[in-house]
């Protein structure tokens, strides 16, 4: 029975796709730029679930949250791991970091300490006064520069996860650790693009020594490792400094280093972890709420709207802050609208199956990597009406369309584990930023700019710059901004 189960299923076909060339089999056809947009329209034409390779290399691409709800969430024990990387996985290290780390003992460990401390809404709480201080010092960056919108929204996403990570407050300009992060970042995407280097397609070259004429990938590979081991070690020993002197703040990394007989095993988990938060925390919520300033630029009627929910619940004694998030619907469905309008990561981060298995009646092959074609789904006219329209009204009254953050943070075993802190930057920028300000088209020599949606291509990807009018709604507004006792 086995025997036949078996050659049942190796009989079954592997999902459609585009007709493969010998030994290259689909390089031709892969894009190189908004993958997203290629993936789903070969969902238009070969259905939910296509197959690609290269060079052996099997792709499958999902172009509906169902389909992957019924792969990567039901079948998860199976879809969890992730490819491997030659260049930044393995030669630079980041597979030491939670995108990258292989499933297993140590992915379980590294999830539970997220889990712990950020993962759920009550355990957020502790760190809710960090993300309205921090917010705070946005908007007074914003009144003091507003031309400079994507720097200071930047700044205040590193100096958010920092605090969080390791209770360290970065400085105004030229902060160490906030310099070499970005440095580190940088690496990353470099040395992850599929493209990018040789050995990311031909995986035994890594073994090529270095003085090896073509091999000096190796030598970047080793300078880029050290930028990396300096992300990880530099914030971590400041945090054993402030401890043992005793005026450590209360961080991801101290609660955990006070854990009672650490092994040195413990330590490079919770180390990693803390890295992994910075890696997977900056540029992501970055992109959500320079998204959000975005959206605000073009819809001026849900722009007003929030306020007047804002300036009646709140009034303009105060700033709004969390406790007001259940008084505040119209704001919350803003805030799940920018998650869904501008997706943050259009293919998600792929996963690797670790089993052949029948899909959707389809054979998926051990090995093959799994791409979630996340902007499609956010954008499925059969999930979400006219869903190139910003409409925070979708998620409102007595059918409201399924919440974005179902599909936005990924599936199954890997979903973004830091998923609430996400949820709680986005939603107090917002409600901080459109309590104060008027967000308002440019005018140059008396004609409006219209700006454009349009997103960049890459893992995270951002809105491209645009030009706004930032301006404080009344004198009380400064006044609030600059409140110096908060
Ligand atoms: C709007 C903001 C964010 C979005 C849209 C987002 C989205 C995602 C997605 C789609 C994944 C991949 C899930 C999968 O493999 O199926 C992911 C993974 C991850 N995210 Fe986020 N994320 C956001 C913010 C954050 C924040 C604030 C943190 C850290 C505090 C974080 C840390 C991570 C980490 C460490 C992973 C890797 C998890 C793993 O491989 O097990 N993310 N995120």
């Amino acid at each position: 029975v086995i025997l036949k189960k078996l050659v049942t299923q190796k009989s079954l076909p592997p999902p459609p796709g585009p007709r493969k060339l010998p030994l290259i089999d689909n390089l031709l056809d892969m894009p190189t730029e908004k993958e997203w947009l290629t993936f789903a329209a070969w969902g238009d034409n070969w259905g939910d679930i296509v197959s690609v390779s290269v060079f052996g290399q099997t792709m499958i691409i999902l172009n509906t949250a169902k389909v992957a709800a019924e792969m990567l969430d039901k079948k998860s024990s199976i879809y969890s791991d992730r490819p491997i990387l030659q260049m930044g996985g393995e030669l630079v290290g980041w597979k030491n970091t939670l995108v990258l780390l292989a499933y297993g003992e140590r992915f379980r460990n590294y999830r539970k300490l997220f889990h712990q401390t950020i993962g759920t809404p009550l355990a957020m709480e502790k760190f809710h006064s960090i993300e309205e201080r921090e917010t705070r010092n946005l908007l007074r960056r914003i009144l003091q520069r507003p031309e400079a919108l994507a720097e200071h929204v930047r700044r205040t996403a590193g100096a958010i996860i920092l605090r969080i990570s390791h209770g360290y407050e970065i400085a105004e300009r030229d902060d160490p650790f906030v310099n070499i992060a970005n440095e580190a970042t940088e690496q990353f995407s470099l040395s992850t693009t599929p493209g990018g280097f040789l050995v990311n397609l031909v995986p035994p070259l890594r073994h090529v020594p270095e003085w090896v004429p073509g091999a000096g990938f190796k030598k970047t590979a080793a300078l880029w490792a050290t930028t990396l081991a300096r992300m990880a070690d530099g914030p971590h020993e400041f945090v054993k400094k402030q401890m043992a002197a005793g005026i450590a703040e209360p961080s991801f990394t101290s609660s955990l280093l006070e854990e009672p007989d650490l092994t040195p095993d413990r330590e490079h988990d919770i180390k990693w972890s803390a890295a992994s938060l910075y890696s997977g925390g900056a540029d992501t919520t970055v992109s959500a709420i320079y998204a959000f300033f975005l959206a605000m630029v073009l819809h001026p009627g849900v722009q007003k709207k929030a306020q007047a929910e804002l300036d009646s619940v709140v009034g303009n004694g105060r700033l709004p802050s969390f406790s007001d998030r259940d008084s505040l619907p119209y704001l919350s469905a803003v805030a799940s609208e920018v998650l869904r309008w501008h997706a943050v990561t259009p293919t998600g981060v792929p996963h690797r199956v670790t089993e052949d298995n029948i899909s959707e009646g389809f054979l998926i092959p051990k090995g093959a990597i799994v791409i979630s074609n996340v902007w499609k789904m956010l954008h499925d006219p059969q999930v979400y009406s006219n869903p190139f329209v910003f409409r925070p009204e979708r998620f409102l009254g007595p059918q409201p369309e399924p919440d974005p953050r179902e599909i936005a943070f990924g599936f199954g075993r890997r979903i973004c584990p830091g998923r609430v802190l996400a949820d709680v930057s986005v939603f107090i920028s917002c409600a901080m930023s459109l309590a104060v300000f008027d967000i308002s088209k440019m005018r140059r020599n008396g004609v409006l700019v219209e700006p454009k949606a349009d997103q960049t291509t890459g893992t995270i990807s951002h809105q491209k710059p645009f030009e706004c009018v930032i301006s404080p709604r009344s004198p009380k507004a400064v006044e609030l901004i600059n409140v110096e006792e908060f």
